[in-house]
């Protein structure tokens, strides 16, 4: 028997959509972080004062980083890998159709191995691969890949 021990994630969601309901923003947010929190010893605390491990937020084109968002498709969302400031933060390009379960979760799922530290994969059946698949929020389940990869850095 070993003890697992928890790492501690605080999240906080900086700048709403108006695409979505605030209330659906967070429900798919929050079933994005259970995909890595099911898979491996993660503990994500939600917190709404400034220090946050991971910030999440809508942006257009130029937005404070040196990755500025391209309008309408192509580049969807990008996130930061672990570390201080704006390391673990993701950033989705609000000059998409952001709609609940579809995309949101998806995406979000997707950015946030990167912001746990995974980088894009080569299994096209996985979450990381690098091309946008369509997955329902509701029965997810995190493909193999994905989870020996978060089972490798947090496991
Ligand atoms: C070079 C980076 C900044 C490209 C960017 C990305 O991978 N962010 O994590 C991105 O938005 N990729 C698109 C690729 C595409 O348009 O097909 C995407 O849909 N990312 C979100 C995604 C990717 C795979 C699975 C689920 C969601
Ligand atoms: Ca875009
Ligand atoms: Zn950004
Ligand atoms: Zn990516």
């Amino acid at each position: 028997f070993f003890f697992v021990v928890c790492v501690p994630m605080t999240c906080r969601i900086d700048q709403y959509t108006p695409d979505l309901t605030q209330e659906e923003v967070d429900t798919s947010f929050r079933l994005a972080l259970k995909v890595w929190s099911d898979a491996a010893p993660l503990k994500f605390i939600k917190v709404n004062h400034d220090k946050a491990d991971i910030i999440l937020s809508f942006a257009k084109k130029t937005h404070g980083d040196f990755f500025p968002f391209d309008g309408p498709k192509g580049v969807l969302a990008h996130a930061f890998e672990p570390g201080e400031d704006m390391g673990g933060d993701v950033h989705f390009d609000e000059d998409e159709i952001w709609t609940m379960g579809y995309n949101l979760f998806t995406v979000a799922a997707h950015e946030l191995g990167h912001s746990l530290g995974l980088s894009h994969s080569k299994d096209p059946s996985s979450l990381m691969y690098p091309n946008y698949n369509y997955y329902n929020g509701a029965q997810y389940t995190l493909p193999r890949d994905d989870a020996l990869g978060i089972q490798a850095l947090y496991g």
